[in-house]
């Protein structure tokens, strides 16, 4: 079977650290829908150096993070993140495009159990990870100050809208 179209995913919001467009310190992720899973193609730099030429555990982690967030416009829950693991099996080096993709594993209640894998260019799988999320209703953001702008994410929210052929 062909494909599904992929489908491009707003930023959570204009300064979130792992997709925010205005955010100078971000990692401006692009992430499209492909089907049940969400993908987006990240060329690690030196800003985001552990190790001479290896991208840093936390760039990765951010990265697996903040594309599980993109999961949540699928199911259509807002929710925060519990619990994250990465599984760092090889280095990631700098300068080369690791493609990483994040689907939803299974949902127990509020519990949503998410997974990720990040490939490179040669098709060496060098990390994979698992979160747990937690639905959380719009009052969770309510005392600093975002609830509306979380609402705004969720209500606006129009993938279909955003259509376009790579
Ligand atoms: C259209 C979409 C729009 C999207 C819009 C999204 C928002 C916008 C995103 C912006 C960008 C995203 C970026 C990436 C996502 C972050 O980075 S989110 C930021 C990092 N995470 C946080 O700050 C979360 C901080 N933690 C918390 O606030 C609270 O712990 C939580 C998560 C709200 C949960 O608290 P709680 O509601 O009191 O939950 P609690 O009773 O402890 O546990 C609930 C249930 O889960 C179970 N549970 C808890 N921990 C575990 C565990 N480790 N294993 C198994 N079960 C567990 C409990 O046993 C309990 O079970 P039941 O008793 O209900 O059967």
């Amino acid at each position: 079977m062909a494909d599904p179209m992929p489908i491009s995913l707003p930023p959570h919001h204009p300064q979130c650290l792992g997709c925010g467009p205005d955010n100078p310190a971000g990692l401006h992720l692009d992430v499209h829908r492909h089907g049940d899973t969400v993908v987006t193609d990240i060329t690690f730099d030196p800003r985001h150096r552990g190790a001479p030429g290896l991208a840093h555990g936390g760039a990765i982690s951010a990265a697996c993070d903040d594309l599980f967030g993109f999961v949540l416009y699928l199911v259509e829950e807002v929710a925060v993140t519990r619990t994250l693991t990465v599984n760092y099996l090889a280095p990631v080096p700098l300068g080369q495009p690791h493609r990483i993709t994040a689907r939803l594993q299974h949902r127990h209640g509020r519990r949503l159990h998410l997974e990720a894998t990040g490939t490179g260019p040669d098709g060496l799988t060098r990390f994979t990870a698992e979160a747990l999320f937690l639905t959380v209703d719009h009052n969770h953001f309510a005392p600093h100050g975002a609830d509306t702008e979380v609402q705004a994410m969720f209500t606006h929210h129009q993938p279909h809208d955003r259509e376009h052929h790579n």
